[in-house]
């Protein structure tokens, strides 16, 4: 069996060299692979970047699965794979947990730079979703007020959480957005952020997209920049990518390479769950029964510091230094900054140095602490 796997994908060589043999588990560049590459692949596991349809697969008649060890599937042809029945997975919620540490990030870092009470931020969360709801989880532990906009959930009547019109959300202290690309139907979410939507935003809020880049109109946050106008602007993902608008970036407050989802455990997280989906499906074609042999948690290294013990109660000087010690969003900023126009935004993306997520580290709290806010926030308890 040949599976052609993205390079950029952590572990896959741990988990999926058991299905073949080494020279059939081939990695591959992201966004140069080509349908001649992958005439004889019989799985591909892709990540963003590559485009899935016709045009990659048309001549491929052995391929019966294909992954995407991310969260957006805006890059995959479904219908098309449906039609030619090939088994597709995503790995929902794999980054999610990541994404949610770069938003609480930012805006520790914010509302340090700013000398603001990040306790009396509200926030309003567009999408619902895996991530919208692990960033409501952190909200609540830090007692932040948020207020969350979908109207799929809301239409659905599975979901018994309230939610508010995009109007109310977008008139919050701080805008998260974390929604998928959608150009078509009842809920686009292209230029959901257009001209207009933009114009009306005040000189002190916050808006942090970390979801899709052309959810907001780039030349039209930029015109309104340009026109001096106070908005402080988080971009994790630019509309075009890999091209950034970059006139852009020294308006924003913190610029990144499309990487809040490349936490280790985010980025091993999706690899994990595609092994387990071709597990599944291979039983499913032997009429076997699943194993997963392999877990995540066995490959993970510990983390540089692994340990913290609180000597005082939980408060916002501790909140701002566990944050940072684990994960500074500056770091990438800086290196955005420093590196976008030498190096191009693929290869910092590849190049991506190790990060972290809060549970990787263990906190200790005061002896009958009053407050429990670090494991709320996600940090380990034992
Ligand atoms: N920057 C990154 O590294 C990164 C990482 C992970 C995910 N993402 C992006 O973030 C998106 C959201 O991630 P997720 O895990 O929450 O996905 P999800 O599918 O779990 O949730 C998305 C939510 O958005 C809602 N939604 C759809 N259209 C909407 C609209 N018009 N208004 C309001 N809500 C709407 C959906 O109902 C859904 O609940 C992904 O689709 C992906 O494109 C980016
Ligand atoms: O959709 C996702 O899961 C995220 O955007 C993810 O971070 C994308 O990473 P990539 O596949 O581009 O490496």
């Amino acid at each position: 069996m040949k599976i052609f796997f993205d390079e950029n994908m952590p572990y896959a060589n741990d988990f999926f060299s058991d299905f073949c043999k080494a020279e059939e588990l081939i990695p591959f560049s992201g966004r140069d692979l080509t349908a001649e590459q992958v005439l004889d692949a019989d799985v591909l596991l892709v990540r963003s970047i590559t485009k899935v349809n016709e045009a990659l697969l048309k001549n491929n008649n052995k391929i019966s699965f294909v992954g995407t060890a991310t969260i957006g599937t805006d890059h995959i042809d479904q219908a098309y794979l449906n039609d030619r029945d090939i088994t597709f997975h995503s790995a929902p919620g794999c980054n999610a947990i990541s994404v949610a540490e770069y938003v609480i990030s930012s805006l520790v870092i914010l509302a340090e730079r700013y000398q603001l009470d990040i306790q009396k931020f509200s926030v309003g969360i567009v999408g619902g979703g895996n991530t919208g709801t692990r960033l409501s989880e952190k909200l609540t532990a830090l007692g932040i007020d948020y207020i969350i906009c979908d109207p799929l959930l809301e239409q659905s009547k599975n979901d018994n959480r309230v939610f508010s019109s995009l109007e109310e959300v977008l008139k919050c202290d701080v805008i998260s957005l974390h929604v998928p690309k959608v150009i078509e139907g009842e809920h686009p979410t292209y230029h959901l952020l257009d001209k207009s939507r933009l114009n009306n935003l005040k000189n002190d809020q916050i808006i942090i997209n970390a979801c899709r880049g052309e959810v907001i109109d780039n030349q039209a946050l930029l015109a309104l920049k340009k026109q001096g106008h106070g908005l402080k602007v988080v971009l994790d993902v630019w509309e075009g990518e890999p091209d950034v608008l970059m006139p852009l970036i020294e308006y924003t407050e913190i610029a990144t390479a499309h990487i809040a989802g490349y936490s280790l455990e985010g980025k091993a997280r999706g690899t994990e769950m595609l092994y387990q989906a071709l597990c599944d499906h291979i039983a499913k074609q032997d009429s076997s029964s699943i194993e997963y042999k392999y877990q995540l948690v066995n490959f993970l290294p510990p983390a540089n510091i692994s340990m913290i013990k609180l000597n005082q109660e939980f408060n916002e000087v501790i909140l701002n230094q566990l944050v940072k010690m684990v994960y500074d969003v500056r770091r990438d900023d800086a290196i955005f900054r420093q590196q976008i126009a030498s190096q191009g935004f693929d290869s910092l993306r590849k190049n991506y140095p190790v990060r972290r997520e809060f549970s990787s580290v263990q906190v200790t709290l005061l002896p009958n602490a009053l407050s429990d806010v670090p494991h709320h926030l996600g940090f380990n308890k034992t």
